[in-house]
């Protein structure tokens, strides 16, 4: 990657540039002790961004050839003299080893980078035991949520984020300067009682995914279970016949497809509760419940989820006329046409159904995955707030109505079908049907000329109360009872 493009801020004006009167952040001279995978990361990052380096090590010889030619390597107290700002890339368990250092860290500024391997492992945080070892100098807690991949592959297709913690305003807001310089977006969070947090930020697994992957696992189990019951319980209980085979494929196949369908229109029933908030309340100012804020925050989680479960069904789809059971069943079939002397089994109303649901099922997969590749930070970054919110909000909705089509032309009269109704069960797919039958309907409501243009008013700012007031201020009758529904 070119110098130029590493040491470019992501975000707007380092704070350096416009200020003349401050040595610039960049060709200061910056200390890293250690020589590890991060240590190593570090210093190529500061070194393309305009920093000299010097890396101290306990053996300097046998570790300079793996850094750039430009970084000096030397020993740990040599290191440390030529520079006042010291990343300390070393593993928390070996800090006690850098005591002999104390006297020439001395009014220095040490960073400390250093992750644990479990959350809340130690009684204080890494960067407070460090500032307890080396009282004399000031401790920055940073960059730990960086990995040594992100700061060698550029910020670009990384974590931008660096959040930063320091008692000591000063030496903190020389850190971000610094983090700014190489690219990352520096994130102020507080002082050193905040270390323990952002040590254990990187520990944390997916913790946005939790409710979501839940929600999932629960509907995929209700939908295995019924279609279990359907598809090999009751020809069991019914003719005594062995069904287990349908198990690995038949009822995943069916099962996936409901959770796919179901999620979808879960991604897109809060935006429809929202709306419905929004024009009861006339305002949209009024906080949602707690448990819909939730709902909308995890609306992409869902929906790559459904994404997921949606590409499965289309695997598992192809590979259903591949299985031996089918050829078996397929050959049966043939065979009882032979002896009752059938010649023409096709029906045409059957095969247009087919390959209609096919086709329709193929655009719906291509929607969503337009929607999951938007949903990518670096193709989010490259479109603008319009088209994201196009192709999320709209062809996001459009998808959803597809994959009703799909269902629809799918299911076709079944639910008309006695036959089909096993141990009174109606067929999966018309459980499906009803939350995103909902959702849709709400969106058709909502788009109607009269109630549209209200929630574009309400989205805007307008509300309820207010307006009773700006229309009639001499009325003291509708004054008052303009103020009463007001909800501000
Ligand atoms: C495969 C896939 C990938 C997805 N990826 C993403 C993604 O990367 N990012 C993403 O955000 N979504 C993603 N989603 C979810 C979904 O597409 C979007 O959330 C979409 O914008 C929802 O559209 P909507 O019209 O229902 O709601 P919106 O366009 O959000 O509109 C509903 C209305 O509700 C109100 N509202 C919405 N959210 C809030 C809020 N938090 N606080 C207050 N009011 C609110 C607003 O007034 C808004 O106008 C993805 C979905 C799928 C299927
Ligand atoms: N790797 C990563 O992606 C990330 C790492 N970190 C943090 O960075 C720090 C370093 O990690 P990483 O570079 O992966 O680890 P490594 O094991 O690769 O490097 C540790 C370095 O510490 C130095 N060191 C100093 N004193 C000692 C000692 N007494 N015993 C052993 N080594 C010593 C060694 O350098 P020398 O022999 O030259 O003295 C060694 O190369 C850790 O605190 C880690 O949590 C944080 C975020 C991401
Ligand atoms: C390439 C894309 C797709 C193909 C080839 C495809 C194919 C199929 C097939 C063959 C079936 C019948 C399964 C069976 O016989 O048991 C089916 C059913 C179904 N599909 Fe799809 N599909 C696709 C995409 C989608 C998408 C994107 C969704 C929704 C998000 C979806 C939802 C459903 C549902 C709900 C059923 C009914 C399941 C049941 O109750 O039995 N499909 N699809
Ligand atoms: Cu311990
Ligand atoms: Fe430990």
């Amino acid at each position: 990657m070119s110098r130029g493009d590493m040491a470019k801020p992501l975000l707007g004006h380092g704070s350096t540039e416009g200020d003349p009167g401050v040595t610039p952040a960049s060709g200061r001279t910056i200390g890293v002790l250690g020589s590890g995978d991060f240590a190593r990361s570090l210093a190529i990052r500061l070194v393309c961004s305009g920093f000299k380096v010097v890396v101290g090590s306990r053996n300097p010889k046998r570790k300079a050839s793996l850094f750039p030619s430009a970084a000096e390597v030397t020993f740990q107290a040599e290191a440390v003299k030529k520079t006042d700002v010291i990343f300390v890339a070393v593993f928390r368990e070996h800090y006690s080893t850098l005591c002999d250092l104390a006297d020439v860290l001395a009014g220095k500024i040490l960073v400390d980078v250093s992750n644990n391997t479990e959350i809340n492992h130690h009684k204080e945080s890494n960067a407070e035991y460090l500032a307890s070892l080396f009282p004399a100098s000031t401790v920055v807690k940073g960059f730990n949520v960086v990995s040594a991949w992100t700061l060698q592959s550029g910020a670009r297709d990384g974590n931008k984020q660096v959040l930063i913690c320091s008692n000591n305003q000063e030496a903190k807001r020389t850190v971000a300067e610094i983090a700014q310089v190489m690219g990352f977006t520096p994130v102020d969070m507080g002082c050193m009682s905040s270390a323990c947090e952002i040590e254990n930020i990187p520990l944390r697994l997916l913790p946005a995914w939790k409710i979501p992957i839940f929600l999932a696992l629960g509907l995929f189990l209700c939908f295995f279970t019924y279609n279990l019951i359907r598809q090999v319980i009751h020809p069991f209980i019914r003719e005594q016949k062995n069904k287990l085979y349908k198990i690995p494929i038949e009822v995943v196949n069916t099962t996936l497809p409901c959770v796919s369908y179901v999620l979808l229109s879960l991604v897109y029933l809060p935006g429809v509760l929202a709306a419905c908030s929004q024009l009861y309340y006339g305002t949209k100012y009024r906080r949602f419940p707690d448990w819909l804020d939730q709902w909308l925050q995890h609306r992409k989680q869902i929906g790559l989820l459904s994404f997921f479960c949606a590409a499965l069904h289309a695997v598992y789809s192809l590979c259903l006329p591949m299985r031996r059971s089918h050829r078996y069943l397929l050959i049966e079939t043939a065979v009882k046409q032979a002896v009752e002397k059938k010649m023409n089994i096709w029906v045409e109303e059957e095969v247009w159904r087919m390959e209609i649901y096919i086709s329709v099922g193929i655009i719906a997969l291509g929607l969503l995955s337009l929607l999951a590749i938007t949903s990518l930070p670096s193709i989010a970054n490259s479109l603008n707030w319009r088209e994201f919110s196009f192709i999320q909000s709209s062809l996001g909705f459009i998808a959803l109505v597809v994959s009703t089509l799909h269902t629809l032309t799918y299911g076709w009269s079944r639910a008309f079908d006695e036959n089909q109704y096993k141990f009174y069960l109606p067929p999966t797919y018309t459980l499906t049907l009803l939350v995103p039958c909902t959702v849709i309907i709400a969106k058709v409501i909502f788009s109607l000329p009269c109630i549209r243009h209200r929630l574009l008013r309400i989205r805007r700012g307008w509300e309820k109360g207010r307006y009773v007031k700006f229309v009639l201020p001499s009325a003291t009758g509708e004054y008052s009872s303009g103020e009463t529904s007001s909800n501000v």
